[in-house]
């Protein structure tokens, strides 16, 4: 938690309490369905709720902002966001049931009336959103396939609208193969210690 106020120093009372609040919610519910890997939860700030606050590092966003989260699995990197802007918009999707369930106990818990959590494929999903934000589900170039029918036109951030996906390893390949502009922002950038596997944040303009 001491690394969440570090990066993040202006969260709010309610903010630091729902972050707080993570931990003994995944212990819970990753006993019962494994949505986490089971030695990962005992670094789930570093490894996850952090992770996934990278995006926001690379672009805040502004209210009333909506986001789409595909292949979310336990709620990465969707739940830490939705925390961290809470006049946003976020839509996590899976395509396995069960984990939507947890991620729908764990909005619930927290009380994220800005999350909604839905079971089903990317591929089939309708309506639009200003950015898909995302970790560890597929290569980028089928995965743009999936998704830009769903982004927005109406751009008003600093990035246009786009792909916002966290992975890791060496992308030129798989960059290559993509048509459009795409960049690369290292996590290294933004935090100091060393505990990410993947350590980048691929963005994609769509
Ligand atoms: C390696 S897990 C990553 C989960 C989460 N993003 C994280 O980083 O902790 C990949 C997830 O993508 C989901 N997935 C794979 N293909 C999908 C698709 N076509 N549509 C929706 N979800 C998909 C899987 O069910 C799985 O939960």
């Amino acid at each position: 938690m001491e690394l969440i106020h570090k990066y993040f120093p202006d969260l709010t009372e309610d903010q630091r309490t729902k972050f707080g609040q993570m931990e003994d919610l995944y212990q819970y519910w990753n006993a019962r369905v494994n949505v986490i890997s089971r030695q990962d939860i005992d670094t789930l700030y570093e490894r996850h709720v952090l992770h996934s606050m990278g995006i926001a590092k690379v672009q805040p966003f502004k209210s009333g902002t909506s986001m789409l989260d595909v292949g979310t699995g336990g709620g990465f990197p969707g739940i830490p966001l939705a925390i961290l802007f809470p006049e946003s918009q976020f839509h996590l999707v899976d395509s396995v049931g069960k984990k939507i369930r947890v991620v729908k106990e764990i909005a619930n818990a927290l009380k994220l009336n800005n999350v909604k959590a839905e079971q089903i494929r990317a591929e089939k999903l309708e309506g639009s959103y200003e950015f898909v934000i995302s970790r560890a589900v597929t290569r980028i170039n089928p995965f743009v396939g999936w998704v830009k029918k769903n982004i927005s036109k109406n751009s008003f951030h600093e990035l246009r609208n786009g792909i916002l996906y966290l992975k890791g390893g060496d992308l030129t390949e798989e960059l290559s193969e993509l048509t459009g502009k795409s960049r690369i922002y290292e996590l290294s950038n933004y935090f100091e210690e060393e505990f990410f596997e993947t350590k980048k944040v691929v963005y994609v303009p769509l």
